[in-house]
């Protein structure tokens, strides 16, 4: 369970967020969507312990994410594939990852075949590696330690047509067996293909939330992404 309850952020006079709630349930797939600059990052920053909020909480899995038992093993998070050292191999960065979280190596080989990266490629630095491998490869070391809620900014992009296929076969295993999943996207069709539920922000605002079939209201989810954001802007001019 992931949990926001009336969180704000304010940066040196913008108000990057303003009262956002919501929660993703166990099992649930979260879409989260909003235009440039809406205040996703933002939220999700929050929620992993990165950004302190002006006001109100967010918690995951019952408890702020820094004061979680070992955060890294029951939360994977990926907050931007292109933070990767580049001088490092896609297997170096997940051996520190599984040396921090105290895993066997063994864990690896496993998520290296989950992620559908080679053993060549794993032995290339990640500064010659796609985004769509980078994405991989941070999708990876979000799964390492097997978490129960995962957090994802922007995880599809770069990722070709196999690879996203590939995204959506995997997050849904994963809300399968009981996980939360909160991950934001542009990629509004990809979103309605994967996320059972959506939250819209605009302008740090939440302007809708509910099911993909609720939000869809009979049309394309991106017909009233585009009249609800649009909307926002007209009442914030
Ligand atoms: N460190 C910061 N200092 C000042 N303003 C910031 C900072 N980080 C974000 N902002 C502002 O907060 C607002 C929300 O930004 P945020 O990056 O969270 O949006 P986003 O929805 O993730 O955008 P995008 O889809 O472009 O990644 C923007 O107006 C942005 O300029």
């Amino acid at each position: 369970m992931i949990e926001f309850s009336h969180v704000s952020k304010v940066y040196k006079g913008v108000k990057a967020l303003d009262d956002v709630s919501f929660t993703v349930g166990a099992g649930s797939v979260t879409g989260f969507l909003g235009p440039n600059g809406a205040g996703k990052s933002t939220a999700m920053r929050i929620l992993v312990g990165l950004s302190r909020p002006t006001s109100g909480s967010a918690t995951v899995l019952g408890r702020p994410y820094t004061e979680l038992d070992c955060p890294g093993s029951q939360v994977g998070t990926l907050l931007d594939a292109g933070a990767q050292h580049p001088g490092r191999t896609g297997r170096e960065i997940l051996t520190l990852g599984v040396m921090m979280l105290g895993l066997p190596v063994s864990r690896v080989d496993e998520v290296l075949d989950l992620v559908g990266l080679t053993g060549r490629e794993s032995r290339r630095t990640v500064g010659g590696y796609s985004l769509g491998m980078r994405q991989r490869l941070g999708i990876g070391h979000a799964l390492l330690g097997r978490p129960k809620a995962l957090i994802l900014d922007e995880p599809a992009n770069g990722l070709d047509p196999q690879g996203i296929q590939w995204m959506r076969e995997l997050l849904r295993g994963f809300s399968g067996s009981g996980c939360s999943v909160l991950l934001s996207s542009h990629l509004l069709h990809e979103v309605e293909q994967v996320a059972d539920h959506v939250v819209m922000i605009g302008r740090g605002r939440v302007l809708i939330q509910g099911t993909v079939d609720e939000l869809r209201r009979g049309r394309s989810l991106e017909q009233t992404f585009l009249e609800l954001t649009a909307n926002a802007d007209r009442s914030t001019a």
